[in-house]
């Protein structure tokens, strides 16, 4: 099967630099957004005004505001905020076409269920092809054609092979991977532990401390990985350790940023106050805290961060704490 007409279900940030990727690769694409404003902009000036501004979209993207509207296409990228995948992927299952694989472009672990994007899609959508793409890739900088990389992991092999190429575009690097749990862990993780680099930062800690967070952060994400039945090697990949760095290392990072307004003494009210863009870390923080109690997983930094979070602890309280914790081995 070869891929001719990409849809792409969300028109924020990453939706809309995904939909630059699906067209720069020779798709035709089809962006649904939710927001009427959305399609009037992209219409009117082929611009994502309120989520991707600044950054002028191919022709070959058209935007709709009905799901219905990406029926007839071969290949489906799922990219709404992952506390809103559940609902999205349902609202399409009556125009979802048997054997049409959907890539799952999201980021987070369902709160309340406790769930993976991935047991979402197999809950609404049973009969869709499953692959993850999660990498370290800032939505602006691929949009405007920067180079990045990222994993794509898909369980049949033959057919993420062909969404690699389908997807592979200048400066867009697909790694394929056949680990799907591995690849969404560390996505859903690294925005929680960019929370508290953040906080880091905010507090003027020192880059020492920014290295210690991200590497035992990393032991962090990758004891859940395994745990969860993904594998170590998936998460010290693109999609777990790529993108810890990545988010963890500038305040183009929603979650970064969050954690750094909060090191500077906002509250979690005022640094949220007034976005439309999703911090996914915020949004996971109390879905990882609740699935590394269920699974014993022992996850220091992102259990402080979901503490601060939730009001049951201060900026200050929350370093004192880590900083006293038992000596241990590192391996660990
Ligand atoms: N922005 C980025 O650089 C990257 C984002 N991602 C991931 O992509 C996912 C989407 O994030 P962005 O595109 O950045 O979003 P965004 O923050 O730019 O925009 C918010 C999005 O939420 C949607 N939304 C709001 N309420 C909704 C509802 N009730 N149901 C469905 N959708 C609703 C809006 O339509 C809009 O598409 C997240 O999981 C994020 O972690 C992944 C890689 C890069
Ligand atoms: O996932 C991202 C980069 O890979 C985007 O990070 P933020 O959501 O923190 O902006």
């Amino acid at each position: 099967m070869q891929f001719k007409r990409a849809g792409v279900i969300g028109a924020g940030a990453w939706g809309t630099a995904l939909a630059q990727v699906a067209a720069r690769a020779g798709l035709d694409v089809v962006l649904q957004a939710r927001e009427t404003e959305v399609v009037d902009s992209i219409n009117a000036r082929r611009v994502n005004e309120a989520f991707l501004p600044g950054v002028t979209l191919e022709d070959r993207i058209s935007v709709t505001g009905e799901l219905a509207d990406l029926a007839d296409c071969d290949v489906i990228l799922a990219v709404p905020p992952a506390q809103h995948m559940r609902s999205t992927l349902t609202a399409f299952a009556t125009h979802h076409r048997a054997g049409v694989p959907i890539m799952l472009c999201s980021k987070g672990i369902e709160r309340g269920t406790l769930k993976l994007m991935t047991d979402v899609l197999a809950e609404t959508l049973p009969d869709a092809p499953a692959a993850v793409l999660s990498g370290p890739s800032f939505a602006g900088e691929v949009a405007r054609g920067l180079p990045s990389a990222v994993t794509l992991a898909c369980a049949d092999e033959a057919l993420g092979e062909e969404l690699m190429w389908t997807l592979s575009a200048p400066g867009f690097r697909p790694y394929l991977a056949t680990d799907l749990i591995g690849a969404e862990v560390g996505g859903a993780i690294k925005n929680v532990l960019a929370i508290a680099c953040g906080l880091s930062e905010g507090k003027g800690l020192g880059r020492s401390a920014h290295a210690a967070i991200i590497t035992r952060g990393f032991a962090e994400m990758t004891r859940m990985g395994v745990a969860l039945g993904g594998q170590a090697e998936t998460v010290a990949g693109l999609c777990g350790l790529g993108d810890l760095v990545l988010t963890c290392s500038s305040p183009q990072s929603r979650n970064m940023s969050l954690g750094l307004a909060l090191g500077q003494g906002q509250t979690v009210e005022q640094a949220l106050a007034g976005k439309r863009s999703v911090a996914e870390g915020y949004e996971s923080a109390p879905a990882v805290r609740e699935l590394a109690a269920r699974m014993g997983v022992e996850m220091p930094i992102s259990l402080a961060v979901a503490a601060l979070l939730a009001g049951e602890t201060t900026v200050e309280a929350l370093i004192d704490n880590l900083l006293s914790r038992p000596l241990r081995a590192e391996r660990d």
